[in-house]
C-alpha cells in the first residue's frame, strides 16, 4: 500500500533535493560492495593481527572469504543503566555466530554519555558533540576492515544517532542494531517530577528527593520515560534497523537474549556471502527516513531528533529539513501518550500493543511507506507483530492486536490524541525554532509575554530562588548553541518553570540551546537558529521585550519596533568558563566548526 499522497510528495521532494549528495554516496557504497569480501584485501600480516586471539578453527575460517565475520561495535559502560546489560552481549553474540557457522569479533567500543548523570552539570556541554565523536570512534573500529556485517550495541541519546551515522558511512556493510530494552517500571515519572518540584520549593529534603529518584531509576535498562533514548528505539524499529519487536523487551529476560541471538544470526544471513545481501546504505533510503519522522510525530518523540535525524540522514546522502519535519507534523496524528506526553511509560506502551500496533495503525492509514527494505527483509508489514518466546527458546511472532490493549496509552488513527504530530517548527523575526507540542496543554500553545533574559540556566534558577520570577514571562536563555558551549540540554529548567506554571503564571522558554526528550509540560521554543553567538536576533532581545510564541501558526516573533530592534547592538557573553574543565578544552575545535541546529549541529558535514 502506498503512503498518503501528501507524504509521497514530501518524500519525492526529499529525493530531488538529495540527489547531489545521494547519488555520489550510492556510487561509493556500490564501489565498496564491488570489492567483495573486504578482508580478502588484507595482507597476511594484517590478517594475522586481526585474528591473533581467535581459535584455530576461526583462524582457518577467517583466512578464507566464505565464512562471514560479524563485527560488534559496543557502547557498554556502567554509567548508562540502558547500556550496562551490553557487558555480556559479545559472548552471547559470539555463541550465536558460531551456531550460525560464522565468527564474531568486537571491532571496537564507543564512548557513551548518560545525559541523566550530566544533566545540569558541565559534562552536558560535551553531550551533543559526543554523537559525532561516537560515529568517529565506531569508524576506528570498523576501519580494521575484517567484517562482512556489523551489529551495533547502543540505546541512548547520542549513541544510536552516532552509531547510525557510522553504519551509513560504512553503508556497504549490513547493519543490525541490538537494544537492551527498558528498565522495569519503578516510581512513576510524574511522581518523580512532583517530588522534584517539592524539593525545589524547599518542601522536602535531599534524602526524600534521592529516594524518589532512586525508585524511578532503579536498575538495568533504559529509563522508562519517552525521551531521546526510547525515541531511538522507535526509530530503529520503524526504519528497519531492529528485528521486529526488539525495541521494548526488558533486559535480563529469556526473550531479550533470544532477540539478541536472532539479530546476530540475521546479520550473518544478510552478508554478501548469503543470498539476501542488505548493505545498510542501500537499505536506508528517503522512504526509511520519512518513516522515521512519521514515527517521531505519531509517538511525540524527542525534540533532539530534529537534529539527530537530520545528521543521520545526511550520512546516507539524504537531505532532510525542518520544513519536511514540520509539514509531516501537520499530517501525522499523535497516537501515543507516554511520559512526558502522558502518564504511562514505555513498558505500558509495549503492553498496550507497542511498536507492532503503532506500525499496523500507521500503515493501515497510509502514513508509512510499506515498500522499504529492512534487516528482516522487504516491507514494513513484517513489523506489525508482537514478540513472544517460543517453546524452543527462540523468538516467536504473533500479529499485533487490531485494537489497542490500552486506548489511553496507544490510540487508533480513527481516534488519535491529536490530529497533528508532536513536533512543530516555528519561524519569525527571531529565526527558526522547534517546539514539542505533544506534551504542552493546548491552552498553552500560544504565549505572548515580556522577555526575561539569561545567559545561563543557573542564573534563571538563582532568580527563582531569590523570588524574582514574578508574573507572566518568556525566559530567554541564550548563548547555549553548538558554537557557544556545545548546546547542552537545559532540562533542569523544567522543574522551576513547571512550578511557576503550576502556580498559575504564564511562562515559556526561548533558547538556542536544547531540552531533554523528557522535557515537556512548559512551552519551549528551542534550537533557535541562528544562535546568539552567530549573530542571531536572539542576541538583541532585552528584558521586557514582548515576545509571541505561536505553536498553532508556527511563529516566533519579538513584537518590538523592527527598525529599532535591528539597530540594537547584539549582546555578548563571557564564555571563558565554558572553554575549560570537565574535558571541554578537548572540544574547542568542535565548537568552532559545529553546523547550525537546523542542519543537525554536526561537525561532520559541511
Ligand atoms: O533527551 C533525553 O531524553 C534526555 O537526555 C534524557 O536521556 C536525560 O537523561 C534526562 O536528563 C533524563 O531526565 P531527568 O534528568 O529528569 O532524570
Ligand atoms: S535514558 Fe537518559 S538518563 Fe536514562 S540511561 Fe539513557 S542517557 Fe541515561
Amino acid at each position: 500500500m502506498s503512503a498518503d499522497a501528501r507524504i509521497e510528495a514530501i518524500t519525492a521532494r526529499i529525493v530531488e533535493r538529495s540527489k547531489p549528495f545521494r547519488e555520489p554516496y550510492l556510487d561509493r557504497v556500490r564501489a565498496a560492495v564491488s570489492k567483495g569480501v573486504h578482508r580478502s584485501v588484507l595482507g597476511c600480516g594484517n590478517l594475522a593481527h586481526g585474528f591473533a586471539v581467535c581459535s584455530p578453527a576461526e583462524k582457518t575460517a577467517l583466512a578464507g572469504d566464505r565464512v562471514p565475520n560479524l563485527g560488534i561495535i559496543t557502547s557498554y559502560n556502567d554509567m548508562l543503566s540502558a547500556h550496562q546489560p551490553f557487558e555480556t552481549y559479545p559472548a552471547l553474540i559470539r555463541q550465536a555466530a558460531h551456531e550460525a557457522g560464522g565468527v564474531a569479533q568486537v571491532a571496537g567500543g564507543v564512548p557513551a554519555m548518560c545525559d541523566g548523570v550530566t544533566q545540569g552539570q558541565p559534562g552536558m556541554e560535551l553531550s551533543l558533540f559526543s554523537r559525532d565523536l561516537i560515529a568517529m570512534a565506531a569508524g576506528v573500529g570498523l576501519s580494521h576492515n575484517m567484517f562482512d556485517a556489523i551489529v551495533y550495541l547502543g540505546v541512548c541519546d547520542k549513541i544510536v544517532p552516532g552509531l547510525t551515522i557510522a553504519a551509513l558511512t560504512f553503508g556497504h556493510l549490513p547493519a543490525v542494531f541490538i537494544p537492551a530494552g527498558p528498565m522495569t517500571s519503578g516510581l512513576p515519572n510524574d511522581e518523580k517530577a512532583r517530588v522534584r518540584q517539592l524539593f525545589a520549593e524547599g518542601k522536602v529534603g535531599r534524602d526524600e528527593l534521592l529516594d524518589a529518584e532512586s525508585k524511578s531509576y532503579h536498575g538495568p535498562g533504559t529509563c522508562t520515560f519517552y525521551g531521546t533514548a526510547n525515541s531511538n528505539q522507535m526509530l530503529m524499529e520503524i526504519m528497519g534497523f531492529h528485528m521486529p519487536g526488539a525495541s521494548f523487551v526488558n533486559p535480563g529476560t529469556p526473550l531479550r537474549d533470544a532477540l539478541t541471538k536472532e539479530a546476530s544470526k540475521r546479520a550473518l544471513a544478510i552478508t554478501a556471502q548469503g543470498n539476501e545481501f542488505t548493505p545498510a546504505g542501500e537499505m536506508i533510503d528517503e522512504r526509511s527516513i520519512v518513516n522515521g519522522v512519521v514515527g517521531l510525530h505519531a509517538t511525540g518523540g524527542s525534540t533532539n531528533h530534529t537534529m539527530h535525524l537530520i545528521a543521520m540522514a545526511r550520512a546516507a546522502g539524504i537531505v532532510l529539513t525542518w520544513q519536511d519535519i514540520s509539514e509531516l507534523s501537520d499530517i501525522v496524528p499523535l497516537l501515543a501518550r507516554v511520559y512526558p506526553n502522558g502518564l504511562a511509560d514505555v513498558n505500558h506502551f509495549h503492553a498496550a500493543g507497542g511498536m507492532g500496533f503503532l506500525i499496523k495503525e500507521l500503515l493501515k492509514a497510509g502514513y508509512l511507506h510499506d515498500d522499504v527494505r529492512t534487516v528482516y527483509g522487504q516491507g514494513l508489514n513484517a513489523y506489525t507483530i508482537e514478540p513472544r518466546l517460543g517453546g524452543d527458546g527462540n523468538v516467536r511472532r504473533e500479529p499485533a492486536p487490531h485494537v489497542s490493549h490500552d486506548p489511553k496509552v496507544l490510540a487508533s488513527t480513527e481516534h488519535p490524541f491529536q490530529h497533528t504530530g508532536g513536533l512543530k517548527m516555528l519561524s519569525g523575526n527571531l529565526g527558526k525554532a522547534v517546539i514539542k507540542t505533544s506534551a504542552v496543554k493546548p491552552e498553552r500553545h500560544v504565549i505572548e509575554a515580556p522577555a526575561k533574559v539569561f545567559h545561563d540556566q543557573a542564573e534563571l534558577n538563582a532568580a527563582f530562588k531569590a523570588g524574582e520570577l514574578k508574573g507572566d514571562f518568556i525566559a530567554v536563555v541564550r548563548f547555549q548553541g553548538p558554537k557557544a558551549n556545545g548546546m547542552p540540554e537545559l532540562h533542569k529548567l523544567t522543574t522551576v518553570l513547571g512550578i511557576l506554571q503550576d502556580r498559575g503564571q504564564t511562562v515559556a522558554l526561548l533558547t538556542d540551546g536544547r531540552m531533554s526528550g523528557a522535557s515537556g509540560k512548559v512551552p519551549a521554543a528551542i534550537h533557535v537558529t541562528p544562535e546568539a553567538i552567530d549573530g542571531g536576533p536572539i542576541a538583541r532581545i532585552r528584558d521586557g521585550d514582548l515576545i509571541r510564541l505561536d505553536a498553532v501558526k508556527g511563529t516566533i516573533d519579538v513584537l518590538e519596533d523592527a527598525a529599532a530592534f535591528a539597530a540594537r547592538p547584539p549582546a555578548t557573553a563571557d564564555l571563558s568558563a565554558n572553554e575549560f574543565g570537565m574535558g571541554r578544552e578537548l572540544f574547542a575545535s568542535f565548537r568552532a566548526i559545529a553546523g547550525p541546529a537546523d542542519q543537525g549541529a554536526s561537525v561532520l558535514f559541511a
